[in-house]
């Protein structure tokens, strides 16, 4: 087995040790307050080793990383019909571009970009008893940890100036593609943003995408097709505009989120979770980029 720990721990000096020019997202106000300096790396063995560094164990937003678990309980709920309502082409655009949207008759590109993770989440309101509650719940089945919570502030916080996603959902509601209230759907899609985790909870979480369905507790969540196209869309649409170059520099599924944190996986293998608040400007983590990066680099290690 290589030494992962240590390779870890190089990557964790160098990063630590370079020119930071990221910027942490402040169109949320409650997430500009993240300390720029902060960095973690997790990893995690499907085997079930575990190695980690720096800043593994903070809590942080995980924000869009959230679509991966919204999109995996509609399939859950819905299966193929999900495809009805929303496409899984990347979008070459940004996670909250809108003319798309417009130009293609209200059907959003993929469900990990916003408007399509709306329509995500408009699904679970229909299908779900206590769509908040239970929502929660699945996420914190899959990661085995109770202790996982929404951040009211933060959900509160982009409520408040989350006018680009009152827009996609209003638009999407003029073209038919949402059946409950606009303002409901955001309720839930700005809690299920909002969800705080650390960078070991996410690798616990991606595990049942790196093991065919299953958790670490062997329970088959999702079925082997549903966990191939989840992780196929993570591949092809997880980075928005840089889904691209994160496939050319990293070669692995997964997914980023406006908090900084970064999951990626390879399939019955390993998944590794990287936080670092401050994002590139396409709104990935500039240094959780790099991490990756060095990592199946110096393990030889990605789909490809
Ligand atoms: N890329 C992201 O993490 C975006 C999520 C954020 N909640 C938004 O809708 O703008």
């Amino acid at each position: 087995m290589q030494d992962y720990q240590t390779i870890l721990e190089e990557i964790y000096q160098s990063l630590k040790n370079c020119e930071n020019t990221g910027q942490v997202a402040s169109y949320i106000p409650e997430l500009a307050n993240a300390d720029k300096n902060k960095l973690g790396l997790h990893l995690q063995l499907i085997t079930g080793e575990n190695f980690g560094v720096g800043n593994s164990s903070e809590k942080f937003s995980i924000q869009s990383i959230s679509k991966v678990f919204s999109l995996a309980l509609a399939f859950q709920h819905i299966g193929n019909d999900l495809l009805e309502r929303v496409d899984v082409e990347p979008s070459g655009n940004p996670f909250n571009h809108l003319s798309l949207l417009e130009q293609e008759d209200g059907i959003p590109r993929n469900p990990l970009i916003n408007s399509g993770a709306i329509v995500v989440a408009d699904v679970l309101l229909s299908n779900l008893q206590n769509p908040k509650q239970d929502f929660l719940e699945f996420v914190r089945e899959l990661a085995h940890d109770d202790t996982i919570e929404f951040n009211e502030k933060i959900a509160e916080s982009e409520r408040k100036t989350g006018f680009n996603n009152y827009a996609a959902a209003n638009l999407l509601k003029a073209y038919g593609n949402l059946n409950n209230k606009v303002e409901d759907v955001l309720d839930f899609y700005f809690h299920q943003c909002s969800i705080m985790m650390d960078c070991k909870q996410l690798t616990d979480a991606f595990f049942v995408f790196a093991n065919k369905g299953c958790c670490r507790k062997n329970k088959q969540h999702l079925t082997d097709s549903q966990v191939k196209r989840v992780n196929a869309i993570m591949l092809t649409c997880g980075f928005y505009d840089e889904a691209g170059e994160f496939a050319f520099e990293v070669g692995l599924p997964g997914k980023s989120g406006v908090g900084g944190g970064i999951v990626a996986l390879l399939p019955n293998e390993f998944i590794i979770a990287t936080w670092a608040p401050a994002l590139n400007p396409k709104g990935n983590s500039y240094l959780g980029m790099q991490a990756l990066e060095q990592f199946t680099t110096k393990t030889k290690l990605s789909i490809f």
